[in-house]
């Protein structure tokens, strides 16, 4: 598992750690694991230049100490301060004692690589106008951020005006939450975590890894048929559109539960596609409803909801959810859609969805999978998960539609809703992945890669 905590939990571990260590111990590991970062990132050190953007804090006095480290590998390193009479002391003398040079802005070279060392988990999100012009002196240059990219907001992941784009943020401890939440996230590049040796308490977000949905996945046995492994039934789709049935059975289908039941108004086409499907009402583990039923999507919400089993609530059925509809519901929204639900403007979910999720999955006292660039999994009881999986291809109609399936397949074959939907949204995204190869792809083919990415799971 992945963990990402908030600026308190990793403060209190570090203070609680720094009492048992010499004086700046911890800082020299965060300064040393920077340095081997940006060395592997230039590919070397002789010739190369970096230059370090160094703020008043901490987080400057890791870029100063890391870029002493560069210099003594043979790294031309210059440093803007932006605070020069608090650049961190003891950091400032290592790098001068190593030949680094303390420049002003207009007076750097060019250098392969900058290393954001303006603020950390002390900043408050944006830029101040000082930072900024540093850093666009040299727009085009990569950037490694230092435990964070500055300028977002670490525990939410939200931002407030102008931040740092990184190509990779070397962070330590722990990840932050705004590493893994959009739209930071998307800021923070490839991210790179450096063990200081904190010990530290429950996640605040947490990211399933491969090895963790390999162990959620259901297992058949020799004593397991169809109906043990699960049935999932699904209500998508309808006359009219009839493709949201036949995809959203295609995610069902993708042999995570033992059979699948269709009782929507396109059964022909279903069977057409899927003629291992059972058609009409029955018992089952697990419903899907709401893609592509239109007018009827709100009553096939409304019968699934009286059965007790969980339900895959998606698409057309999510403006009809009651409120609350309790833990047994898994709601699959995306952006615009939660906004209708939540009756908040679209670009407030885009700007935090993370604290959007949370607050839908408290209104709604369900599970939410807010469907995104980073798909977030939010718990009533405050929990969330966020999904690294995936490929930006997979921004194409029909997909969510599997994935419904997908994860009505999970929950029929007895996981619990929060796993159901964030063991989904992993899989999804990572047949996404073997589905595009680097190129587009459609929703029906990340459908017909889901075994591949189970399979993927369990080879050693
Ligand atoms: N603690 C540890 O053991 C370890 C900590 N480590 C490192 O320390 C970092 C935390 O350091 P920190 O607490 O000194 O805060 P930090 O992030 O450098 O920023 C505070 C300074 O920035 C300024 N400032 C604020 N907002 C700003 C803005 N928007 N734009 C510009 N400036 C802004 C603010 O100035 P002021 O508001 O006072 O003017 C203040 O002086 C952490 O992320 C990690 O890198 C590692 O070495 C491992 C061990
Ligand atoms: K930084």
């Amino acid at each position: 598992m992945l963990r990402a905590h908030t600026v308190a939990q990793v403060r209190a571990a570090e203070d609680a750690l720094m009492r048992t260590l010499p004086e700046g111990a911890l800082m020299q590991r965060a300064a040393h694991g920077l340095a081997y970062a940006v060395l592997d990132f230039l590919g070397g050190g002789y010739g190369a230049k970096v230059l370090l953007q160094v703020g008043a804090g901490n987080n400057g006095g890791d870029a100063l100490y890391a870029g002493a480290v560069l210099a003594r590998r043979g790294v031309g390193v210059e440093a803007v301060l932006l605070a020069p009479e608090r650049a961190h002391a003891e950091g400032l003398a290592a790098l001068e004692a190593a030949y680094g040079r303390v420049v002003d802005v207009e007076d750097a070279q060019r250098p392969d690589v900058v290393v954001d060392g303006i603020v950390g988990i002390g900043g408050t999100p944006g830029l101040r106008p000082d930072a900024l012009a540093a850093l666009e002196r040299f727009s085009e240059v990569p950037v490694v951020a230092v435990d964070l990219p500055s300028g977002v907001d670490a525990d939410t992941g939200e931002l407030a005006g102008p931040h740092v784009q990184a190509a990779i943020t070397v962070t330590f401890g722990t990840h932050k939450v705004a590493l893994l939440a959009d739209p930071a996230a998307a800021a923070a590049g490839a991210v790179l975590l450096v063990d200081i040796g904190l010990e530290l308490p429950e996640a605040a977000v947490e990211a399933l890894q491969s090895e963790d949905v390999a162990a959620l996945l259901p297992e058949p046995g020799g004593e397991s048929q169809k109906y043990s492994r699960g049935v999932v039934g699904v209500r998508t789709g309808s006359e009219r559109y009839p493709g949201a049935a036949v995809l959203s059975v295609a995610g069902a289908g993708c042999g995570l539960a033992g059979m699948v039941r269709y009782d929507g108004g396109a059964t022909d086409q279903v069977l057409a596609a899927h003629p291992e499907t059972v058609s009409g009402a029955g018992r089952v583990q697990a419903w899907v409803v709401g893609s592509g039923g239109g007018d009827q999507a709100s009553d096939a919400l409304t019968r699934s909801l009286e059965d007790g089993v969980p339900v895959v609530v998606d698409a057309d059925a999510l403006t009809a959810t009651p409120r609350p509809v309790g833990r047994h519901a898994i709601l699959t929204p995306h952006a615009g859609e939660l906004a209708r639900m939540l009756e908040v403007p679209r670009e407030d979910v885009e700007a935090a969805p993370l604290r959007h999720a949370r607050e839908a999955a408290a209104a709604y006292d369900a599970v939410v999978l807010l469907k995104g660039r980073r798909t977030v999994v939010a718990h009533p009881d405050g929990r969330a998960r966020i999904n690294t999986t995936g490929v930006p291809w997979l921004a194409t109609a029909g997909a969510g539609d599997v994935l419904a399936g997908l994860v009505g397949a999970l929950a029929a074959a007895g996981l619990e809703p929060f796993d159901a939907a964030s063991a989904g949204a992993w899989l999804h995204g990572a047949a996404a992945t073997l589905a595009s190869h680097g190129g587009p792809l459609r929703a029906s083919a990340v459908a017909a890669a889901l075994p591949q990415a189970v399979r993927g799971l369990r080879t050693p």
